[in-house]
């Protein structure tokens, strides 16, 4: 398998080649050339499996070339043993023909785990067998980073610095971060917000050499593999609804366009989906470009919702590039034009197309506690904030009754206790049996300002076991 850039300029690569890069050199980002596509009698033939047996199944086109099938096998299995629940990805009931998605029993409580307890071990595969060491640059509104940091930590040849921003992430999330101590990982607060995190890192890809020759690795999902891993569970969710041979609705909480970008590549992958739902907080420049074809910067907004709170959002770049034909010169000038005016829209056909394949809805912080209220008092279930945004947006927006309609549980509710206290419902969510003593470990974190040359620096000067490059 090759993957080629969003931009149209930089060389094609092969699956591991694409899994140690983050943005491309044209700044784009890397997608399959073409997309393996499985047959109806094919994906029904999975009913059953065990989910890292499917996980094999889906994901082996995109990686053949890179490893062997035995090694493959083993990675999955021993990433998905790392989960609570037996069908590591559980699906709860809510209504009639209406459930959540679980993917939150991985062992940071949210579904970055997917990708990144599989991104860990498979930069451990391929670093050991190159005999090289890389460095890792996050940014993160609080999940990734976590997810990121335990992933990697055991990882042999792996310095892992994390961006967020700082006092903008709940407690337990901050926590999950910097209580992992290790002298290869460093946790950083970001005197700004997520977007200012996120463009630092972007700018580290397009000029490494503060790293001395270090090549850089992105744990975002800028990096194919993350988007990868999680269009299996679309794939799981479906088999176990009675999928391929009936079709299926997601509700997907979006913030990046990962998670619900690998929906829509699992419905061109063929698993039969009639609607995907792109559902925002109110930091909504996806549902203001799906609705009105107007994606404009805005002020970020701090919500109930932290880990949504993502004004430029990193893959919109890979949808651009499918609705455009796949021309690497048309995506460039878009995200030209988008880097020096902050607004970008596409001509109509395109727009149409984008409408006909996502609905969205924005939903604001009051809604979003009424909905944890409404679900909990209905049917027992203590939603986090992100997931209620998508049910209420699956409930808005779902067109038939009849279809499932699947909304991705994204988090735990208990990494977000401030906006389970004003939903006012009688019950506190507990940390599970191996984060008890979150808040009694000590932490390590470093506060800096604004300024990439102040990141670059710090990286710099850490990036070799906590000694300099
Ligand atoms: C809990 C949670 N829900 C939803 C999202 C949105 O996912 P994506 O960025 O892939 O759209 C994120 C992070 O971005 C998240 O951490
Ligand atoms: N919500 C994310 C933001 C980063 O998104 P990613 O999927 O591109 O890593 C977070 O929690 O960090």
């Amino acid at each position: 398998m090759r993957y080629i850039s969003t931009r149209g300029q930089a060389p094609a690569l092969n699956f591991e080649d694409v899994l140690l890069a983050g943005l491309a050199t044209d700044g784009g980002l890397y997608v399959p050339e073409n997309l393996p596509r499985f047959t109806q009698e094919e994906i029904a033939s999975w009913a059953g499996l065990p989910y890292h047996e499917l996980a094999f199944q889906v994901m082996r086109p995109f990686v053949a070339g890179s490893i062997p099938d035995a090694d493959f096998k083993q990675i999955l299995g021993e990433t998905y043993a790392a989960f609570e629940h037996k069908s590591v990805a559980p699906l709860r009931q809510l209504g009639a023909n209406e459930w959540v998605l679980e993917l939150f029993h991985g062992p940071t409580l949210a579904f970055k785990d997917f990708a990144l307890q599989l991104l860990g071990r498979l930069l451990d595969y391929f670093l050991l067998k190159r005999g090289e060491r890389v460095v890792i640059m996050g940014a993160t509104s609080g999940d990734t980073g976590s997810a990121a940091i335990e992933g990697c930590r055991r990882c042999e040849n792996v310095d892992i610095f994390i961006l967020h921003p700082h006092q903008r992430v709940s407690d337990v999330q901050r926590r999950q971060m910097t209580t992992i101590l290790g002298e290869n990982i460093h946790n950083i607060a970001i005197e700004g917000n997520f977007d200012d995190c996120q463009e630092m890192v972007k700018a580290s890809f397009a000029d490494q050499g503060f790293l001395k020759g270090t090549r850089l690795v992105a744990v975002n999902s800028i990096n194919w593999a993350r988007i990868m891993a999680q269009i299996v569970y679309y794939f799981h969710a479906a088999l176990q609804l009675g999928g391929p041979a009936r079709s299926m609705a997601f509700s997907v909480p979006t913030g990046n366009f990962g998670d619900i970008f690998a929906g829509y590549l699992a419905r061109n992958m063929g698993l039969p989906i009639s609607q995907l739902i792109v559902a925002t907080n109110r930091n909504d420049i996806l549902h203001r470009f799906m609705s009105g074809n107007q994606y404009d910067k805005d002020t970020l907004h701090p919500s109930l919702s932290p880990s949504m709170d993502i004004m430029v959002s990193s893959n919109f770049e890979r949808l651009l590039f499918d609705l455009h034909g796949r021309n690497g010169s048309l995506v460039a000038q878009l995200m030209s034009t988008f880097k020096e005016t902050g607004k970008l829209s596409v001509d109509n056909e395109r727009w149409t197309e984008a409408r006909r394949l996502f609905d969205s809805l924005a939903v604001d912080d009051d809604s979003t506690c009424e909905t944890i209220t409404k679900v909990y008092e209905d049917c027992g279930e203590l939603l986090d904030p992100h997931t209620a945004i998508g049910v209420r947006a699956a409930r808005e927006c779902r067109r038939s009754m009849s279809t499932p309609m699947i909304t991705l549980g994204t988090a735990h509710p208990v990494k977000f206790p401030e906006a389970v206290l004003k939903a006012a419902v009688d019950i506190e969510p507990e940390l599970p049996a191996h984060l008890t003593d979150l808040f009694d470990r000590e932490e390590r974190c470093t506060v800096l300002p604004n300024h990439l040359r102040d990141v670059q620096q710090f990286v710099a000067a850490h990036g070799n076991r906590g000694r300099p490059l």
